[in-house]
């Protein structure tokens, strides 16, 4: 297997002086081709964050994020982001079938081809029917399925998902996470997922990273050995599942979890007055 995604020491603080807020620190791991890893960590840990230094949407403080080899500095073309809000990432006034397609007019795509790209898209996630309607006239989840067929469209080196899943009802929830697993099968995609959820990761994921408080840490890095195929029902019930999940949440409402932040905390204090002592030797000279 090769790896897709590396990041290295990556840190990222908003801010400066004293209201400087560390939200990653020094975090590194690699995401091999094809896998399907979940982040969960607490809430405001620094998951979006993390996320949007790997897309290149912002600079990190310190670290590098390379793609297939290629260190990131903008946003990669081969690379597609799924947020949670999915009411503000499609266009009201676009149809369904051209809201899938509307990334890859800056691709070197024909128009055919890109017609084409879209309704695999949309009939990978099951939405054939629907592409000559609106946003608005489709459901939540639907409306999610369309901005995953969007991201699918761009055959995307790296899937990123923040949150994908946590603006819908638990039903349609459980739907679109057999989506994404059927679909990252099938296609082979590398996803990057972020969750709070714990049950969600262990149900999704190849691989959990469970973070620490903010300044977000990797806390643990878990194989999650259950069968590629997996049943919202019977995969739940599972000794290992059960035993996973336990193991996540014990992670992360644990102690370690708690060590991890002080230690984060206390080496981003240093980081920050050393930088501090730093520009006040250069001001001097
Ligand atoms: N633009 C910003 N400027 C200053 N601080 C920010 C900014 N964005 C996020 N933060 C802070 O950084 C920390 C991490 O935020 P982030 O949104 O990355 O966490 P998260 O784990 O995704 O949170 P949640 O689970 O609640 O979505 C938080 O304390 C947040 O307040």
């Amino acid at each position: 297997m090769s790896t897709m995604l590396e990041v290295s020491g990556l840190s990222h603080r908003y801010g400066s002086g004293e209201s400087a807020h560390v939200a990653v620190n020094e975090l590194s791991f690699t995401v091999e081709t094809g896998q399907l890893a979940c982040i969960v960590g607490p809430s405001g840990c620094g998951k979006s964050t993390l996320l949007r230094a790997i897309a290149g949407l912002i600079p990190p403080t310190a670290g590098t994020v390379s793609l297939h080899g290629d260190r990131v500095t903008s946003v990669p073309d081969d690379l597609a982001v799924v947020f949670q809000d999915y009411s503000r990432s499609l266009f009201p006034w676009l149809s369904v079938a051209k809201n899938v397609e509307f990334p890859l007019r800056w691709s070197k795509l024909d128009k055919a081809t890109r017609r084409a790209r879209a309704a695999e898209a949309l009939a990978a996630v099951g939405l054939s029917a629907a592409e000559s309607k609106y946003p608005w006239q489709l459901s939540g989840g639907m409306q999610q399925r369309v901005s995953i067929a969007r991201a699918l469209a761009s055959r995307p080196a790296l899937l990123l998902m923040d949150e994908p899943f946590a603006s819908v009802d638990a039903q349609t929830r459980f739907e679109l996470e057999d989506l994404l697993r059927r679909v990252q099968v099938e296609q082979g995609t590398t996803v990057l997922l972020v969750t709070h959820d714990i049950d969600e990761s262990v149900y999704l994921g190849d691989r959990v990273l469970v973070l620490s408080k903010s300044p977000a840490r990797i806390v643990a890095d878990l194989k999650v050995d259950l069968p590629a195929q997996r049943d919202q029902i019977t995969t739940r019930e599972s000794a290992e599942f059960v035993s996973l999940r336990g193991e996540v949440a014990r992670l992360l409402h644990g102690p370690a979890v708690q060590a991890a932040a002080d230690l984060a905390e206390h080496e981003a204090a240093d980081a920050a007055a050393s930088s501090e002592s730093d520009a006040v030797v250069s001001e001097k000279k």
